[in-house]
Formats: structure tokens, C-alpha cells, sequence
């Protein structure tokens, strides 16, 4: 067990024990990565947690309070991908480093300990590294405030320079979290105690962090935000509440807190409306497999069928649309256009889709270069984004003129820029090194004395190679000169050969070794000297080269920011075009109106996995407009009744996303809210029963849902006794019908809903059309009006192979059933039937074992005949 460094924490302990102890106690929560030397080390508990999580080496290093101190350590040039593992595994780590050369420690004593700082916070939400990100994920910090009795969530992506906030009701908090999809939410800690909030907050998934109610004070989140933005007054961004102040001023707190001082770029605080989105809860993403699929994947997830970028900034652009819907007919028909241009232009689709896969991530570098964690490649990505973004703009300009829409970011963007792209594309090298600090990024003859002290260097290392062939031709020794980091250049010969320089005053001893003796001459010494400064001189007017163009990039991040999100955008509409081009997909009308009316819909991912297969999809219509808005769907299992409910909300969702949809037409009202259910579903993690879960479900729903919304219900009820589920979907389906109005979908086992046709006009019954031919049955996938007549569930059973035993059974329990229906009892009925027929084969495999018994003639058997007569005997037993 390890010591606890808490007790009596500085006592005894060594002067880097004491500083390390020190820095730790003001960053409890985080693994504290410490800088000595080329490593980070890692002590006590977490020596102890890191060496578990990363598989390394768990050793010691001295004694603290009489006990072994536990130690590991990552090497400082490796050190991100042990991060990445740590971070990924849900642990924030402190970086702390030294903060001056050993040697001016030294100067202060010989005990003096090397000064070190946290320079930063390592969390899920405030990551810039490439190797720390998914490319086509956004990495979001969220934030949440409460005054009075408002709740605002402000947002912010780091590594996109985006910030937002938004006004939110304790009841939106679930669907707003589900729409912005956080990788670290920071709240106050009164706000966890709130039972209002209680769901919302323990259901969040990704990290949780909290902090004291003081940071998310609006007075002094006010100033955070203006000091933030070196600006007076915040009105010029608009007009904010008090919560919005708050929740958007702790997260820069936070921010300052986690990058200790160094701000990201982030682009003017902007206001959200939440109705301006569709409002899609947890589940539903979930049960339509918006981002993901059911079982954590995100190859076969609606997005991974729906994604046709080319960058992994139109990737994360997409993925964001797709989160969060629109309301607003103007933005969705703007989106269309821009999908329309390229629709309609195949050719110019296909040569814009060229040109942006040369686009690197901007937006990334900008982050990094803003946080002082980036490198020369990042430059070189802001060169080649800008060059990208010139060749996307000229092309189309060609098209469309000056005006196109989509380009007028670029466009703005592009002027900006000149300056910066003109300095980066003078001064950088095609292919520059990952880090500044090796140098070598600047072009040879982009700047005068930067090669004049290049030249001296090589130069010098040309005189020293011509050196020393003339030390020994004058000396008649064979020696070599040569480097090390502790001696700098000398000159090196074997120990037989030393005594030929010894006699020579021009040549200084300078070390003996086992079979080689050193030397130095002044005239290498000054050589030595002028190379290390022109080589130190040169690197120190890289790295201030580099810090100028990084400035200057930050002064433009703005500009910057628009033409990567321009590049998006563009990305986005021509891989939906090209999407809506190989796939047939149509332009949706989308209006304020209440109709639903889709001709020929199909599934996109059915469709697709059926298209890999070569199989046909059977589209179908849906038309919940007007005086039939609830269609109440039966049909055999497997005969597609889920397929078409979630394909209609698959339309609605690509619809108002902006895009075209799988579709021969369709006609939408504007979508407020969606809702998809499927019965029965597994929240064992939560530790409700199914049924449970169901229940809480359709009760949101219920609650909810408005007349502009779209629910989709997939036998709802089915997880608890017939009756008691009949029960309840028939008052669900009735609640939704008349008191909702809500247009719904909702398919169902309970054939006997369909009588409440007779009594809710707004109800309509549709079933999934089946062949039955030669005992089997072909489900053709077809929704035609009317009702099944039966379910076909044990046909289904006996497909999937079930013991022909059972399936027997179960039809003799059918048959049963189903005259008890009709007034007979059926309990007793099926007390008539052979009782357990599917047991009956074993009375058989008895009398087998008896017959061989009965053959066995013991007298005539040797022992290995009589245990061999034993197993046989056993294997012929019937399987308890
Ligand atoms: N419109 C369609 N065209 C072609 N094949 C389809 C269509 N709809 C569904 N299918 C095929 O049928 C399979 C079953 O569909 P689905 O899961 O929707 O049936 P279901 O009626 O909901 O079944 P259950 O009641 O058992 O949940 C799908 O995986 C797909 O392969």
C-alpha cells in the first residue's frame, strides 16, 4: 500500500518530494504527469493507477514517511500516446514542467529544486491534438448555469473555434445534451442535487465535471467574457440572460483554468434558440441508430450510410446537422439549394469533391496554434487550406458568379487572409518536420539571415571534415574528428597512436578512454564554437519565425474560421448531392404546414445493406396529412413493419436537415418534435426493469409530443401480461390520437386495436401484405390498407429453428387459443391436449437402453467389453 501523501505531507520529505507534494495537493483529481528530466513521472497512488492503465512498469524511488514511494514514468517524446490511453480510460491528467535549465536552479544552491508549473490540464473536453481526436467527431465542452430560475447551456469546440449558449427549460436538458453530444459537461455542484435535473445529469454518459457554485457566478462570468473578448460590453455579440452570462462565462473560466492562461480562438459568443431545432431525445438517436449503431458501432449507423464527404471537417459538419435538425423553412430551403446546385450539376459536384479532398483541417491547426501547442505542420496546413480554398472558390466563381451563397464565407474569408497566405507560402518548405523546435521548416533563400547563418554552419562543418585530412597529413597520425553531446566536436585516435599528438603542444589531451585517447587544437575549439552558435542562432530565428507567422495566423483566426467552415459547407451539400445523385433522392417540400406525404419512401440503410446483397427494397407511402395522421400498422414479425416506421423518420430528419431523401416525393410540415419507441427495450445499466423503461418512455412521449410533431411507436406494451399491454397501447394510441394530434406511426401485435378505427377517425389501419404458398409464407414488404389476419409469429419461429417439437406444440396451443376466443376455455382445452408432447420422444430412448440391457450377456463379456457395454449404455440415456 502506498503512502498517503496527504498526512503530514511535507515532513521529512526530500526538496523535489516536497515541491512534487505541493503541486499535487492543488490537483487532487488529476494523475500529475512530472517533469524531470526526459521523463514525466508519475508518483504514489498515481504511479499506481498510471502503471495499471497503461501496462508499465510499477517501481520505487526512495522512502517518504518511512514507506517506499511508488513511481513510473512515460518518456516526454512518447508522452501524447500514453495521454491518449490515459484520457480515453476517463482520467485528467496535470502536466507539470519544469519551467528553467537545471543549470539555473544551480545557481541558487545545490539544493535548489528545478521550478516547475502546470502548464496545462489534460480533459475530454478541451483536447487539440490529432492523436487525442477522432478526425470526424466534433470534441465539445458544455456548460450549465442556473440564476434565479433559469437554466442556460452554453457550448464550445475547442478544436473549431465555435462557442454558443443557449436559454433551456429543466425539461429540454436531456434532448438538449443529446443534440450537442458533450464530451465533458461542467456544472455546479448545487445543480446535481436538483431532482428536477437528477436524470438528465446521472444519465450523461461522457464526463461529468464539477465545480463550486462560485465559478458559475453571471457577475464575474460577465467579466470573464469581456476580458475574454477585450471587449466593454457584451451586448454587441446580443442580448444574453443571466444564466447565459453565467453558463458561457464559467466555461471560459474553465478553459483559462484547464490551459492555464493560453485562450483557444474561439469565434463571437452566438445565441441558440432551442425550437430553432428539431428536438430528438436520447432514445430516439438511439433507436434510429442516428450516429451509432445498437451495438456502439459507427459502420452501419444512419450517418455512415448518409456520409459522402470528403473531409473530416465536412465529416464533423454533417454529423452536427444530423444532430440537430432544423425548424426554420428559410435555413432548410437555403441548405437545399446549396444541395440542388450540385445536384444539378453533376460535373461540377464531381470537380468540387476533387478539390476539397486536398483541404486540410484548418480549423484543427487554428486550435492548436491558439493554445501555443502547435507545429510547423500546422502552418503548412493553413498554406495549403488557403491555396484549397482559392482553387474551390475560383471554380465556383466560374459557375455561379460572385454571388453564389455558399462561397460568400470563402469569399470574406479569402481577402482577409492574402497577407498570411503570402508569408506562409514565401517562408515555409513544401514538407516541413512535425515540431518547431528541430528547425528546418523555413525555405533556404526565403530569408537573408537565416541562410547566412545556415551557411556559416555547414560551412563550418565543411572546414572541420577538411580539417582533419589536413591534421593528418601534417601529423602522420590516422585520426578522426568526431562529436558527442558531452565533448562537442574533438579529435580521437587509438591508444597506440597517442603519443605521436601527446609530443605536439598543438594538440590538448583532453580524455583517455579504454584503447582511445582524445584531443582538441584551438583552431577546432573556435570551429566547434561558431558552428553551435550559427546552428543555435539559426534554430532560435526559426522558432521566432515561426512564432511570427503563428501570430499572425491567430490575428486572421476569424477569417481562418469562415473559410473552414466555407470549405464544410461546400463539403457537405456536394456529398449530399452526390448522395442524392447515386441513390435517387428527391428535394423534400418542407413548409408549416401539418401533411406527411411520402410516395415510394425507402430505408437508406436497408436499402443499402440490401443493395450489397443485390436484393430489391420495396418502397413504400405514408400519408399521415390531414384526417388520417395515426396509422396503426400490423403485419406478420419480419415483414418489415420497423423498417417503415423508422424509414419515415429517417426522411423527416434528412429532410429538415437540408438534405434530399430516399424518396420518388415527399411533402413535410415542419417537424417540432420526434419521437421512436420500440417495446421492451434493455436499460439494465440503469437498473430499471424493461418494462419500466418502457412506461418512462411512453409517458415523455406522452407528454411531449404536440400536434407538429412525429412519433413512432414500435409495440409499444408488448413487455408486460397481453392484457395489461393491450391495455395500454390502446389508451396510448387513443391519447395521441385525440389529445396529441400528433401524426404517428404505430405498429403493433394487438390485432384488436384495430377496432379503435371504428371509433378514431384520425386512425387509420395499414398492414404489411403477405403471400402464404405451398405452407410457407413470402413477406413482399408492401404496406396496403387493412388489417393482418394473422400474426405468423410461430412461422417465423420454426424459420429460425426452433425444435420441431415446440413449433408443434405451439400450434396445438394456438389452435387452442384461438377457439378459447371464440367462448371455449382454453385452458382447458389445452389440459386435453397431449400433455408435454414435446417430451414424448424420450420414453422412446428409455426403451433403448433397456433393449441393449436385455442383449447384454454378462458371462460372455471381458472387462474392456463390460465398460465399453457401460458407455454405450450412458450415451444412450435420455438428457436430463
Ligand atoms: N421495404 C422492404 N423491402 C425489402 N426488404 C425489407 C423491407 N422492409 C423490411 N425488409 C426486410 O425484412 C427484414 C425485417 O424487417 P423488420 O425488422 O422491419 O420487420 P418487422 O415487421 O418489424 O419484424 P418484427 O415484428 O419481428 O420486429 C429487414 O431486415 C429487411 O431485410
Amino acid at each position: 500500500m502506498a503512502a498517503d501523501p496527504s498526512e503530514n505531507p511535507l515532513e521529512g520529505a526530500t526538496p523535489v518530494m516536497a515541491q512534487f507534494l505541493e503541486i499535487k495537493a492543488t490537483h487532487p483529481d488529476y494523475l500529475l504527469f512530472y517533469r524531470m528530466g526526459d521523463f514525466y513521472e508519475l508518483f504514489f497512488e498515481d504511479a499506481v493507477k498510471a502503471s495499471e492503465a497503461l501496462d508499465i512498469a510499477l517501481t520505487k524511488r526512495g522512502k517518504h514517511l518511512g514507506e517506499d514511494i511508488p513511481m513510473c514514468g512515460v518518456p516526454v517524446h512518447t508522452a501524447e500516446s500514453y495521454l491518449e490511453r490515459l484520457i480515453r480510460k476517463g482520467f485528467r491528467v496535470a502536466i507539470c514542467e519544469q519551467m528553467e535549465d537545471p543549470a539555473e536552479a544551480r545557481k541558487r544552491g545545490y539544493k535548489a529544486v528545478v521550478r516547475r508549473e502546470v502548464i496545462r490540464l489534460v480533459t475530454p473536453g478541451t483536447l487539440t491534438e490529432d492523436s487525442l481526436l477522432e478526425p470526424k467527431q466534433a470534441n465539445t465542452l458544455a456548460s450549465l448555469a442556473r440564476v434565479g430560475g433559469d437554466l442556460a447551456l452554453a457550448a464550445a469546440e475547442m478544436s473549431a473555434g465555435s462557442f454558443r449558449v443557449a436559454a433551456i427549460g429543466a425539461a429540454d436538458l436531456g434532448v438538449e445534451l443529446a443534440r450537442l453530444n458533450p464530451s465533458e459537461l461542467i456544472v455546479p455542484d448545487t445543480l446535481l442535487a436538483d431532482p428536477a435535473l437528477a436524470a438528465p445529469l446521472n444519465g450523461f454518459g461522457p464526463a461529468l465535471t464539477v465545480l463550486p457554485a462560485v465559478k458559475f457566478d453571471s457577475a464575474t462570468g460577465e467579466r470573464a467574457l469581456k476580458e475574454f473578448y477585450g471587449v466593454a460590453e457584451l451586448s454587441g455579440f446580443g442580448t444574453f440572460s443571466r444564466a447565459e452570462v453565467a453558463a458561457a462565462g464559467a466555461l471560459i473560466g474553465y478553459l483559462e483554468l484547464t490551459q492555464k492562461g493560453k485562450v483557444p480562438a474561439l469565434s463571437p459568443l452566438a445565441r441558440e434558440g432551442v425550437d430553432a431545432f428539431m428536438a430528438i431525445d436520447a432514445a430516439t438517436r438511439r433507436n434510429l441508430e442516428l450516429m451509432q449503431t445498437l451495438a456502439g458501432e459507427r459502420r452501419g449507423s444512419f450517418l455512415s450510410v448518409i456520409d459522402r464527404t470528403v473531409t473530416a471537417a465536412g465529416a464533423r459538419l454533417l454529423a452536427s446537422r444530423l444532430a440537430a435538425p432544423l425548424t426554420d423553412v428559410a435555413t432548410i430551403e437555403a441548405r437545399q439549394d446549396a444541395v440542388a446546385q450540385f445536384v444539378d450539376s453533376r460535373d461540377l459536384c464531381e470537380e468540387l469533391r476533387d478539390k476539397l479532398r486536398s483541404a486540410p483541417d484548418i480549423a484543427r491547426s487554428v486550435a492548436r496554434l491558439s493554445v501555443q501547442r502547435g507545429g510547423p505542420r500546422d502552418l503548412t496546413c493553413l498554406r495549403d487550406g488557403i491555396a484549397a480554398a482559392r482553387g474551390v472558390r475560383e471554380l465556383m466563381r466560374l459557375a455561379h458568379g460572385e454571388a453564389e451563397t455558399a462561397i460568400a464565407g470563402l469569399l470574406e474569408g479569402l481577402v482577409a487572409v492574402s497577407g498570411l497566405d503570402a508569408k506562409l507560402s514565401h517562408l515555409l518548405v513544401p514538407e516541413p518536420p512535425f515540431y518547431a523546435r528541430d528547425g528546418g521548416f523555413i525555405r533556404a533563400g526565403a530569408h537573408a539571415p537565416l541562410d547566412e547563418l545556415r551557411a556559416l554552419r555547414d560551412e563550418s562543418r565543411r572546414v572541420i571534415a577538411g580539417l582533419e585530412t589536413r591534421y593528418r597529413d601534417e601529423t602522420g597520425v590516422p585520426l578522426k574528428i568526431k562529436h558527442n553531446g558531452v565533448l562537442g566536436y574533438f579529435i580521437e585516435v587509438t591508444a597506440q597512436h597517442a603519443d605521436g599528438l601527446m609530443s605536439n603542444a598543438a594538440y590538448r589531451h583532453r580524455q583517455t578512454m579504454a584503447g582511445a585517447v582524445r584531443f582538441s587544437t584551438d583552431e577546432l575549439s573556435t570551429l566547434a564554437n561558431r558552428i553551435s552558435q550559427a546552428g543555435d542562432q539559426a534554430l532560435a530565428l526559426e522558432k521566432q519565425l515561426f512564432d511570427e507567422m503563428a501570430a499572425d495566423a491567430l490575428a486572421q483566426a476569424l477569417a481562418l474560421a469562415k473559410i473552414a467552415e466555407g470549405l464544410a459547407v461546400l463539403d457537405v451539400a456536394s456529398g449530399l448531392a452526390d448522395l442524392a445523385l447515386s441513390k435517387r433522392y428527391v428535394r423534400p417540400k418542407v413548409d408549416g404546414s401539418k401533411a406527411f406525404q411520402i410516395v415510394r419512401g425507402r430505408h437508406p440503410v436497408v436499402e443499402a445493406a440490401l443493395d450489397a446483397a443485390r436484393a430489391p427494397f420495396v418502397p413504400n407511402d405514408a400519408s399521415l396529412s390531414g384526417d388520417k395522421r395515426l396509422w396503426l400498422v400490423t403485419g406478420p414479425n419480419m415483414a418489415g413493419k420497423s423498417t417503415f416506421l423508422r424509414q419515415n423518420a429517417l426522411i423527416a430528419i434528412l429532410a429538415q436537415m437540408g438534405s434530399f431523401v430516399p424518396a420518388e416525393s415527399a411533402h413535410i410540415g415542419v417537424v417540432d418534435r420526434l419521437f421512436s419507441r420500440v417495446g421492451a427495450g434493455d436499460d439494465l445499466a440503469a437498473g430499471r426493469s424493461t418494462f419500466m423503461v418502457e412506461m418512462v418512455e411512453t409517458a415523455a412521449i406522452l407528454n411531449q409530443a404536440t400536434d407538429k410533431s412525429l412519433v413512432i411507436l414500435d409495440e409499444i406494451g408488448r413487455g408486460t401480461a397481453t392484457f395489461d399491454g393491450l391495455a395500454i397501447a390502446w389508451a396510448t394510441a387513443e391519447h395521441l390520437c385525440v389529445k396529441n394530434k400528433s401524426r404517428a406511426l404505430f405498429a403493433t401485435h394487438y390485432h384488436e386495436m384495430t377496432a379503435l378505427a371504428e371509433r378514431l377517425s384520425a386512425m387509420a389501419c395499414v398492414t404489411m401484405r403477405v403471400r402464404e404458398w405451398n405452407d410457407t409464407i413470402v413477406f413482399l414488404h408492401e404496406v396496403v390498407p387493412g388489417v393482418a389476419d394473422r400474426s405468423y409469429g410461430i412461422h417465423v419461429a420454426k424459420l429460425a429453428g426452433l425444435p420441431g417439437p415446440v413449433v408443434h406444440r405451439a400450434q396445438e396451443v394456438l389452435a387452442a387459443l384461438e377457439e378459447g376466443r371464440e367462448g371455449h376455455k382454453p385452458l382447458a382445452r389445452i389440459d386435453d391436449l397431449p400433455l408435454f408432447s414435446v417430451l414424448a420422444p424420450a420414453k422412446k430412448e428409455q426403451n433403448a437402453v433397456e433393449e441393449a440391457l436385455r442383449a447384454v450377456d454378462p458371462d460372455a463379456l471381458s472387462p474392456k467389453q463390460a465398460l465399453e457395454v457401460l458407455y454405450e449404455l450412458k450415451s444412450k440415456l435420455p438428457l436430463n
